[in-house]
């Protein structure tokens, strides 16, 4: 079999000797800005803006050709618009999908009708990905003309190993199980859309940025990936909605990110490699590949314990001993290689323990955590994707144990890792501030969530607009923090 490595090494010498021939196609259908489609050598298809376009407006609509919710929540989103935080009833008959409204029981009854009998037939709860495939496959059975959408997604066909070919063939017999005769497509057709959910799903994503199902939208599914996006994508339900973070200027290239922006160089190139099959060559990307400059992401904590600055982790190398300079405070920090190796093994170890108990046991998921935690805080700068993953995890646990002052700790360790990573505005940071303002008011510090909160609304205006539910909650929550403030003032005088 042929070596990845290899082949991702040969693909970047071929790539770079490509000249970037651009072909202006068409203009995508459903933009709300003066874009167009170009294709080059190395993307493919992407969209380019012909206009200057601010922060702060949207570029783009569109509802999805078709989205289902995914497993982990089938019974807490409505299966019809996806909405998360109201009472849920299931479908009487499969017990599978579940309704926040008889009206949404309705609306969803064209969709759910034939997936409810299946699931009753097959006596089994159909995976996400199943269930996706098989609403494509009877919409395209209504609407063949419209299944073209689907049929013009970039596939990567050749590029899915034969071991990912084999399960997407074990998940077309179960496909077949789900769907009637006439909505069958011939077995490679079948293959063609597994690899197209692939390359094109989108996590639909609720008011605070988690995900909660899975749609595909074929004409935003036209935007490229970069590290450092221009674009976020963000959701009103299920209406998807790009919205540019920055200022983006005549002939820029339209992004939005495939991957987390928390994720060290080496873990987005292996992701986007091993799912999209390509080898990223964003700003961000080309930034870190510089000496001088240090990722925040995979940096080590400087050794002088007043600094706070980031040096680079030592590269695997034969020596025992590596040292790093701060460029900072200049102070040389030596690290053996072998126990720093071995203290980071422990605290992966520990973390891994932690998270697995999180959810039935959070007390001695704590326990792990914090271990692991000391090990890392003395050794891991504190935007360093491990060291921000177990704050995510200790702040996940101390706030179901309602011990705040340490979830407090946590989220505000968090929103620090967040300015230093993520672009100035991003929905991501705005629900982390959010988080912290949260806690500080459960724990009655109203001026200091206040501040927050205000800092949280900004960003959210931006990054998500005026009538998107987090900002309409951030709002609420100002207002009324406000006003408490200001009975508090007036009772005192
Ligand atoms: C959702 S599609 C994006 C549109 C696609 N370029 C097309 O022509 O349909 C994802 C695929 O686009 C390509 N792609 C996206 N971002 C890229 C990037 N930054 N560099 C190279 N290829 C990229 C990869 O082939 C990836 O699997």
């Amino acid at each position: 079999m042929e070596n990845r490595s290899t082949k991702e090494f040969e693909d970047n010498k071929s790539q770079s000797k490509q000249a970037e021939a651009e072909i202006i196609l068409d203009e995508p259908k459903g933009a709300l800005k003066k874009v167009c489609i170009k294709k080059t050598e190395h993307k493919g298809r992407g969209i380019y803006a012909l206009e200057t376009i601010q922060r702060g407006t949207s570029i783009w609509q569109e509802l999805p050709f078709s989205a289902v919710v995914d497993d982990q929540n089938i019974s807490k989103a409505c299966s019809s618009c996806f909405v998360n935080d109201k009472r849920m009833f299931r479908c009487s008959k499969c017990s599978l999908v579940h309704y926040c409204s008889k009206q949404c029981q309705v609306d969803d009854w064209q969709n759910h009708q034939e997936e409810c009998k299946a699931t009753v037939k097959v006596q089994r709860n159909p995976p996400t990905f199943i269930r996706l495939a098989s609403r494509i496959l009877r919409k395209r059975r209504v609407d063949v003309t419209l299944f073209k959408q689907i049929e013009n997604l970039e596939s990567n066909y050749s590029k899915f190993q034969q071991s990912q070919m084999e399960t997407f063939a074990q998940l077309a017999m179960v496909v077949k199980e789900c769907v009637g005769k006439d909505e069958l497509i011939p077995a490679a057709d079948m293959l063609t859309l597994f690899c197209q959910l692939t390359s094109n799903g989108f996590s639909v994503l609720d008011a605070e940025m988690q995900s909660t199902g899975v749609g595909i939208y074929p004409n935003v599914s036209l935007l490229n990936h970069s590290c450092w996006p221009n674009c976020v994508v963000i959701f009103e339900g299920l209406k998807l909605n790009v919205r540019p973070i920055r200022k983006i200027e005549i002939g820029e290239e339209i992004t939005i990110s495939y991957t987390d922006l928390f994720f060290t160089g080496e873990e987005r190139r292996k992701e986007l490699y091993e799912r999209y099959f390509f080898t990223c060559r964003c700003e961000l990307c080309e930034k870190y590949k510089s000496v001088s400059e240090v990722d925040p992401r995979s940096a080590l904590r400087c050794s002088n314990t007043s600094c706070d600055n980031p040096v680079d982790q030592p590269s695997s190398s034969d020596k025992d001993e590596e040292y790093a300079v701060c460029c900072k405070c200049g102070k040389i920090s030596t690290f053996d290689v072998a126990v720093l190796d071995d203290n980071l093994k422990k605290a992966r170890s520990l973390f891994k323990k932690g998270s697995e108990l999180s959810t039935s046991e959070p007390e001695n998921a704590l326990t792990y955590l914090h271990q692991a935690f000391l090990i890392q805080q003395s050794l891991l700068y504190y935007a360093n994707h491990e060291l921000v993953m177990t704050h995510r995890a200790l702040f996940d646990c101390s706030s179901k144990l309602h011990k705040w002052d340490e979830a407090l700790q946590h989220a505000e360790c968090l929103e620090r890792a967040y300015h230093v990573v993520y672009p100035e505005y991003h929905p991501d940071t705005a629900v982390q501030i959010y988080r912290v303002a949260k806690i500080l008011l459960y724990m009655n510090q109203l001026e200091k969530a206040v501040t927050e909160l205000r800092y949280a609304l900004k960003i959210s205006e931006v990054t998500c607009g005026y009538r998107h539910k987090l900002t309409k909650v951030i709002e609420t929550s100002l207002k009324n923090s406000e006003a408490e403030i200001a009975i508090g003032q007036s009772t005192r005088s």
